[in-house]
């Protein structure tokens, strides 16, 4: 079973608001539709996908992160209604070439305790796999205790179905071909957060989640492999080889 995160930065315009980058969606869409040709018999795979230039512009213009929450509701339809328009073009992507992909919104489904520990039911998506669907979830809102809705960004949700429906292999593609070091080289392999700390910076443009040093940081605490790719990469991953940067802990 296979979870693959198609980057918000790497599938929108991050520089122009709710804008999608076309060409690089379709061809995700056509990466992910040509290795599940005859699907009988192809691996299970779970998609999530982040906000980009859709989410994170809403969520910072509310003064919403994943800590800090609104109670106002049209805050949260305002943002959630981003995600949600985002989703829709990636499922009409994926439809149109014949991937069996279907919705999940982590806003009616997850919530956060008082702490921000975020519980995401899974029942309803190892249904969806048993039965043949592809479900594609996207970062969100979450109801959170005694904030109102907070964000839940897609790298907490695929670090959560990892966990949850125990993933086989799972993947990150994002605008880099890797977590690149100091000169701009792709890191093979990360096995601990203190070798590339000093390399790990933020995202490039608004993003209310955390840019790379998170995505390692959760990525380690995984217990199957991860890989951080670009997105001509993403064949070679789903075909089950290690683009980019294999992030493992030494621990796992
Ligand atoms: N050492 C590094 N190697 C690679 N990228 C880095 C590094 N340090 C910081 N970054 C930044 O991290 C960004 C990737 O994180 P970002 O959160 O923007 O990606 P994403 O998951 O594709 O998007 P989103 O969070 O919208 O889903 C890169 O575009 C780059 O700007
Ligand atoms: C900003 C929102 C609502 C979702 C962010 O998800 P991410 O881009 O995966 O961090």
């Amino acid at each position: 079973m296979i979870v693959l995160k198609l980057g918000g930065s790497a599938i929108t315009d991050k520089e122009r608001p709710e804008t999608l980058d076309r060409e690089a969606l379709e061809r995700a869409a056509d990466a992910i539709s040509g290795t599940r040709d005859g699907a009988a018999g192809a691996e299970d795979l779970v998609i999530v996908h982040g906000g980009g230039s859709f989410g994170h512009h809403n969520a910072s213009e509310h003064g919403v992160t994943t800590t800090k929450g609104t109670h106002d509701a049209e805050a949260v339809i305002d943002i959630h209604g981003a995600m949600k328009t985002l989703n829709q073009f990636v499922l009409q992507r994926l439809l149109e070439r014949d991937v069996n992909a279907v919705p999940v919104h982590p806003f009616s489904t997850a919530h956060r305790d008082a702490e921000g520990a975020l519980a995401l039911p899974t029942g309803q998506i190892e249904t969806m796999l048993a039965e043949g669907f592809v479900p594609v979830l996207h970062g969100d809102l979450v109801a959170h205790a005694d904030e109102g809705a907070t964000v839940v960004s897609g790298d907490e949700l695929v670090a959560a179905l990892a966990r949850d429906l125990e993933a086989d292999r799972v993947g990150l593609c994002s605008t880099v071909p890797g977590v690149l070091d100091d000169e701009d080289a792709v890191i093979d392999r990360i096995a601990s957060f203190d070798d590339v700390a000093a390399v790990l910076g933020a995202s490039d443009a608004t993003d209310v989640t955390g840019g790379m040093a998170g995505k390692v940081r959760t990525l380690l605490d995984l217990d199957a492999p991860a890989s951080i790719f670009g997105l001509e990469d993403i064949e070679a991953f789903l075909e089950g080889g290690e683009p980019g940067t294999t992030i493992e802990s030494e621990a796992s």
